[in-house]
């Protein structure tokens, strides 16, 4: 499933951001990527031992904990701690690749399954030309540029790539997720009925059917959860 997440950020959150990444020393991308993708990334990254990152990552992790769509969707179990990127310098772009099964910290620690990825835009689409996140799936090519705060989340088996950012520069941070729920089509369908009951009790209340139902998706989710 592919999603659109608008505001995951407040708007102070990402004059934070952006006031930290004022400062920022940027290295080059290829260091977090897998030996294919490696071949076809030509970005720049946030360095580990950045202190930047590392209140840029307290700042979105706070806010992913506290985002209901974001939950409901992925159903995360383990966020690898997340990257900031930038494409500039006219050039700046990213191939065709898939994200590697099990991405873990460059220390070895916190090993994760990337079921779902995710790229948080920390700067508006009007900043820079191109850019766009191209993910290839099921569904179809879809091409996506979001505004700043906003969070596209996608399956991690998908073929994605970023268009060359021709001029201006687009930061993000992405992010790799293993979800509680491995089968995506069973994650589609938790999601989809936890949207139509948050509907059906704001339309109808506490209905019994509606309890019942809130309980069938919670066995399912026991039933599908690892
Ligand atoms: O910059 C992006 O939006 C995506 C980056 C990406 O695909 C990756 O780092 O694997
Ligand atoms: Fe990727």
């Amino acid at each position: 499933m592919l999603l659109s997440l608008p505001g995951v950020l407040l708007d102070d959150e990402v004059t934070s951001i952006r006031g930290l990444l004022k400062q920022a020393q940027w290295v080059d991308g290829r260091t977090t990527a897998g030996i294919q993708a490696a071949t076809v990334k030509n970005n720049q990254q946030l360095a580990e031992p950045d202190p930047l990152l590392a209140q840029i990552r307290r700042i979105v992790m706070q806010a992913l904990h506290r985002d209901p769509l974001f939950f409901s969707a992925v159903l995360p179990d383990k966020i690898l701690p997340p990257f900031v990127n930038r494409y500039a310098g006219g050039t700046n772009h990213y191939g065709f690749h898939v994200d590697n099964a099990m991405r873990s910290m460059p220390d070895g620690s916190a090993r994760v399954r990337a079921d779902v990825s995710a790229t948080l835009f920390l700067n508006d689409p009007e900043e820079y030309e191109g850019g766009e996140l191209v993910i290839q799936d099921v569904f179809g090519e879809q091409r996506v540029k979001l505004k700043a705060g906003s969070m596209v989340i996608y399956p991690s088996t998908s073929v994605h790539a970023v268009t060359p950012v021709t001029s201006g520069e687009r930061l993000a941070s992405f992010m790799f997720i293993q979800s509680m729920v491995r089968d995506a089509a069973h994650r589609r369908m938790l999601f989809d009925m936890d949207m139509a009951l948050v509907k059906l009790r704001q339309q109808h209340g506490e209905l019994a059917e509606v309890v019942q139902l809130t309980g069938v998706y919670h066995n399912l989710l026991r039933e599908w959860a690892l």
